[in-house]
């Protein structure tokens, strides 16, 4: 049985998307993001990890992005690959620990949750502090931890708090909801990446999981460039031009030079690429290695089907 790591504890989203991809697996919870890539790195008991990388309403989740950022910055040679991706609703609910009166509701000063939640949430949240009075934001590692800590703040003191979680996490925490399906967009979708440890290394990640009934392949690669080259960005992504590749998100991250370090607004980039049956890899790599000043190729997976999905 496969030991996959994800980020905790049971009820976040990223505990379904792990549930959507490893159904008969043992699933570990982690505390943060960064532990999901650590332990899998560091430990052989560990086989993959299910890490959020971007919703479709407010963007990167940053921390798994500067993750990859840091892991191309520290090591030539880093030991992951991204093997899958999966797709979750979120459709965000409001909690409480017990049923609350309008009068308690306005008494409560505190919401927890995941920030990637509050840019999700923002217009339900203005109204909600129009109506009831001001709360305060306060970042938890997940939604479903914010569920917990919003929970076992009353049983252990009687202040009554409010998260932001799934359906799921009020079930598994014993929560109240309060309100469904608060985000501002329908069709709020998060995209999670499926990492595995890279046993040994090569220029070109060559493992994925089995195809979900949807043949295409991405590839996904992180790359910094000489910016004071006129171009050098153009020359990377001509790149893929050359070999009629067809580029399908591009997005980019604050880098620091570790030889320059106080140099400012240096960007890392992340581009993912549709595969093709007859790229010229070796001619790919030298192209990078010409055109980046560092890069690397994350790995080339299937397209999940539910990437597809309209609403
Ligand atoms: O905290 C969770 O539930 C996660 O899995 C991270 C996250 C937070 C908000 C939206 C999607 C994923």
């Amino acid at each position: 049985m496969s030991k996959v790591l994800f980020l905790g504890p049971v009820g976040t989203y990223s505990h379904q998307a792990v549930i959507q991809q490893f159904p008969d697996e043992e699933l570990i919870p982690a505390a943060s993001i960064p532990e999901c890539f650590e332990r899998l790195v560091s430990s052989t008991e560990m086989d993959y990890a299910v890490v959020p990388l971007e919703n479709s309403t407010n963007g990167q989740v940053v921390f798994t992005y500067d993750l990859f950022r840091d892991f191309m910055e520290l090591d030539q040679n880093p030991r992951l690959e991204v093997v899958g991706e999966q797709y979750v609703d979120i459709a965000h609910c409001l909690i409480s620990p017990v049923k609350l009166s309008v009068d308690q509701l306005k008494n409560v000063d505190v919401v927890y949750s995941h920030p990637q939640v509050w840019g999700q949430v923002k217009d339900y949240l203005t109204s909600f502090d129009k109506k009831y009075g001001k709360t305060s934001k306060i970042d938890c590692s997940s939604t479903s931890g914010a569920v917990e800590r919003c929970l076992n703040e009353y049983e252990a003191s009687g202040k009554i708090t409010l998260a932001i979680g799934s359906r799921v996490s009020a079930s598994l925490h014993k929560g109240t909801i309060v309100d469904s399906d608060i985000n501002d967009i329908k069709g709020n979708t998060t995209r999670f990446l499926v990492l595995k440890r890279r046993d040994g290394f090569n220029k070109i990640a060559s493992q994925s999981l089995p195809p979900n009934g949807d043949e295409t392949k991405v590839n996904f690669v992180t790359f910094v460039i000489n910016q004071d080259n006129p171009g050098s960005l153009i020359s990377v992504l001509n790149v893929l031009r050359e070999q009629d590749l067809n580029m399908c998100s591009i997005s980019s991250r604050p880098f620091h030079n570790h030889t320059q370090s106080e140099r400012k607004w240096q960007y890392c980039f992340f581009i993912e690429f549709y595969d093709k049956s007859d790229i010229d890899y070796e001619l790919l790599i030298e192209s990078f290695d010409q055109h980046c000043e560092r890069w690397i190729h994350w790995g080339r997976f299937y397209r999940n089907a539910l990437y597809y999905q309209i609403s």
